[in-house]
């Protein structure tokens, strides 16, 4: 049977209504697919409190996580991911990169020039729809 993993995702918007994407490296797994920055929530974590632990490790830069925006369920070849995409808000630093390949900030209207992991699909398509 395979292993389902809860990732946590942050959809973290600036000042210019733009949203951080993140370029998975080639050496990452799912590599050189798009994604909202995050990772795996540990055991006995709360959802917030691994997102935001998460990006400082990450980006080196602090976050602020609030609602839930999307949640997925996808199957990839590997395993099963339960994708939460949590909303968030830059509250100290900028972010650095580190293990990804690149981020940018986009509008959400160019979202879908990206071509994003899997199991993300639905959340940027329910922002590029969101009012
Ligand atoms: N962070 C993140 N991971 C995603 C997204 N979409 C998606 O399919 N994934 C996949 C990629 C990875 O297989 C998994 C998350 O693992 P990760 O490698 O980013 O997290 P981690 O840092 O906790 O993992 P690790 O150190 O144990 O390898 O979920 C997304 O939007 N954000």
């Amino acid at each position: 049977m395979k292993k389902t993993v809860k990732v946590v995702a942050a959809i973290i918007e600036n000042e210019n209504n733009e949203i951080l994407c993140a370029l998975r490296s080639p050496e990452m797994s799912i590599p050189n697919m798009w994604e909202f920055p995050g990772g795996k929530v540990e055991e006995g974590e709360d959802l917030h409190t691994a997102l935001e632990r998460e990006i400082t490790e990450e980006f080196a830069c602090t976050i602020k996580a609030s609602e839930i925006f999307n949640e997925n369920v996808h199957e990839y070849n590997a395993f099963i991911i339960n994708l939460i995409a949590l909303k968030a808000k830059l509250i100290d630093g900028e972010p650095n990169l580190s293990e990804h390949s690149k981020f940018i900030w986009l509008k959400r209207e160019n979202l879908q020039s990206l071509v994003w992991a899997p199991a993300d699909v639905p959340a940027v398509e329910q922002l590029v729809t969101e009012v």
